[in-house]
């Protein structure tokens, strides 16, 4: 039997990188749709996939590409994904994120491909009425990107009513760590999550780390975040996509590890790891961030039987840390 195709937007970035590992590893062919943005087109050389230089809202592309490939299913990574630049600019956010997902959507639909899995976030819940997050509770965005995640959540639903398109949608929490084997992991430009910058300070390529808001209601006054592997995210994404071949109907997965670290036991932590000094500015808040985000990922796994292999933050920061230094090396 010939290998399922399977077409990875964002492929080219941190987490669709390790997504488009995971399927080939699984046995499926992977063809990346990358507008290069953001992404790096030496991750497809260094996976061998095919890499189509394109944008989801360039619709006469998308049509070609679903009309010349035999198409199984879409993984949708594609995005922008800075949520203090969400705020600032909301324009792009909403037509990147919201239009661009619209027109691969309806591309898929003429195209009759009906397998969608989906990159959301647990910003779409905004400030947590309870923690630990099950999918069930409200979501009350509070920054223009989680409001785009949610929107394009609710186009989900009713293209399952109207067109059987069916997905699977996985709200992450926070993305960190890089490939066990040391292959790919986390290079963007501009930086802005936590751990890439706290290892960039250890590795004195940065003065200092500032922390963003110590008044928060925590226990030590600064965010707490559910720091989820990026090796177990693609994991979870292959489960995902045999769920939807294999003919279930969509669903809604939270993908975390249900423990919380402050940005001051990151840093602590992070000392730890890399045995080296890393100097701390204490900073006003970021706009957008809410205090404290931790799921609960009971339903990924009992229905996915998914097993996160990783959940550890000292073994997601050496993973990181071992990449910065080969990368920087
Ligand atoms: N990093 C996290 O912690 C996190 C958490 C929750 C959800 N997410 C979501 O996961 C996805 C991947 O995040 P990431 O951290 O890997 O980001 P990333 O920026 O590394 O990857 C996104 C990729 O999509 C490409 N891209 C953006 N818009 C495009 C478009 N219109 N057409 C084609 N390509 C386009 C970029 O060039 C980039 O390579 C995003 O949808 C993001 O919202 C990320
Ligand atoms: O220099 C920094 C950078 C971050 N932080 C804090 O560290 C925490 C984590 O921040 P960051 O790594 O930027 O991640 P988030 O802003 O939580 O966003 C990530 O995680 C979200 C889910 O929580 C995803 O939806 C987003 O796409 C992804 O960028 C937050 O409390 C920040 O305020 C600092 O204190 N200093």
């Amino acid at each position: 039997m010939s290998k399922q195709t399977i077409l990875v937007t964002g492929g080219a970035g941190y987490i669709g990188s390790h997504a488009v590992k995971a399927l080939q590893l699984s046995g499926y062919q992977v063809l990346i749709l990358d507008s290069l943005v953001y992404g790096h087109q030496d991750i497809a050389t260094t996976l061998g996939a095919e890499l189509i230089v394109g944008d989801t809202n360039d619709r006469p592309l998308l049509d070609r590409l679903f009309g010349d490939r035999q198409i199984n299913a879409v993984m949708h990574f594609a995005a922008y994904a800075y949520v203090g630049e969400s705020v600032s600019q909301p324009d792009k956010y909403y037509r990147n994120n919201v239009v661009g997902t619209l027109s691969l959507l309806e591309a898929m639909v003429v195209a009759n491909v009906k397998n969608f899995v989906f990159s959301s976030t647990c910003a779409s819940y905004g400030v947590p009425q309870q923690i630990p997050i099950t999918e069930d509770h409200p979501q009350a965005p509070i920054n223009p990107y989680g409001a785009t995640k949610l929107m394009v959540e609710r186009i989900l639903q009713d293209f399952d009513v109207a067109y059987g398109l069916k997905s699977v949608i996985f709200r992450y929490f926070n993305a960190a760590g890089a490939d066990p084997m040391g292959e790919i992991g986390e290079d963007h430009d501009p930086e802005t999550h936590l751990i890439p910058l706290v290892l960039q300070t250890a590795m004195g390529k940065r003065d200092a780390i500032t922390v963003y808001g110590s008044d928060y209601p925590t226990a030590d006054g600064t965010c707490i975040r559910d720091y989820i592997h990026v090796a177990d995210l693609a994991d979870a994404h292959v489960l995902g996509l045999q769920y939807l071949l294999d003919g279930n109907r969509s669903e809604i997965f939270n993908l975390g590890n249900g423990n919380g670290f402050s940005v001051k036991e990151v840093i602590d932590a992070a000392k730890q790891i890399t045995g080296k000094p890393i100097a701390v500015v204490m900073g006003d808040r970021r706009a957008g961030d809410p205090p404290a985000l931790v799921g609960s990922s009971e339903k990924a796994r009992k229905i996915l039987n998914w097993q996160p292999k990783y959940a550890d933050l000292n073994l997601i920061l050496q993973h990181a840390w071992q990449w910065h230094q080969k990368r920087h090396c």
